[in-house]
């Protein structure tokens, strides 16, 4: 764990929905503040990867627990890729943890409580200084409780699996679009009714919705909030 002077640098986290534009906003403000990002989400996909190639099923608590304590797992956040790279055993895991069946795997072995307690400590490792943006769908409510800016993404399903539809095909990762709405839907559903950690909005986070805005406008509101929160709390 992180001592407690490394425990007061700051925190943005940025939560919500699949699709919602979380990674893309994280990115920029990184790149703006020169600050590394906690892809939270990555750490379920490459999780949730690791059990299915160990043969590992969703309901086998023990073992996942397991997993999760002793995954091999570090992160690079590459200012020339848009995305954070996890490295699994020294590894780069590439788009095999971006894939619809990866993310929607990632949420069965996150609705398990003693899943997430094992997670807690080695995300909040993350927490040093200049600061750190955190994405996920807990990260201002339980991860990081205490953050300085906490801001909730969301958009409408549909906008939501256009977006990945055509970051998908961009990747050459082949998806109809009809089954990533369906899947979207599915996956919220489950991360939003879960008992531990639901994707809620934290209490007085500033939330956005993104479907009619562009990213130039969903960042410059996030930027502007951000900035005028660190203000508060320096
Ligand atoms: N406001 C927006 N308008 C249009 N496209 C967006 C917007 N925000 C994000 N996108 C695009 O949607 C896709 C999904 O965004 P991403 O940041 O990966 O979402 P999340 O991390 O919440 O799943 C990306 O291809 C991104 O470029
Ligand atoms: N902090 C987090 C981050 C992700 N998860 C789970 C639930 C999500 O459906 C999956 C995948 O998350 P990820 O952020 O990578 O997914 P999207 O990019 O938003 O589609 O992991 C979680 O439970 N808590």
């Amino acid at each position: 764990m992180s001592d407690s002077s490394t425990n007061n640098s700051p925190v943005i986290t940025i939560d919500g929905p699949s699709g919602s534009g979380k990674g893309t906003i994280a990115f920029r403000l990184a790149q703006k503040l020169e600050w590394p990002i906690l892809d939270s989400g990555a750490i379920y996909r490459v999780l949730g990867l690791a059990a299915h190639q160990a043969g590992i099923a969703s309901t086998n608590i023990n073992e996942l627990v397991k997993l999760a304590r002793d995954l091999p797992l570090t992160f690079v956040t590459e200012q020339s890729s848009d995305e954070v790279v996890a490295y699994l055993d020294g590894e780069p895991v590439g788009d095999a943890i971006r894939t619809d069946e990866a993310g929607q795997r990632a949420s069965e072995v996150a609705v398990i409580p003693e899943v997430r307690s094992a997670l807690l400590a080695r995300q909040r490792d993350f927490q040093q200084p200049p600061g750190l943006i955190a994405d996920g769908r807990d990260m201002g409510t339980v991860v990081f409780p205490d953050a300085d800016a906490k801001i909730f993404l969301t958009a409408s399903a549909e906008t939501r699996a256009e977006r990945r539809f055509n970051q998908l095909k961009q990747k050459g990762i082949s998806a109809s679009l009809c089954a990533l709405l369906e899947s979207i839907k599915e996956r919220d559903e489950r991360d939003r009714t879960r008992t531990v950690a639901p994707l809620v909005p934290a209490a007085g986070a500033f939330v956005v919705d993104s479907s009619t805005l562009s990213i130039d406008e969903v960042f410059s509101q996030v930027y502007e909030y951000s900035m005028k929160k660190l203000e508060q709390s320096s």
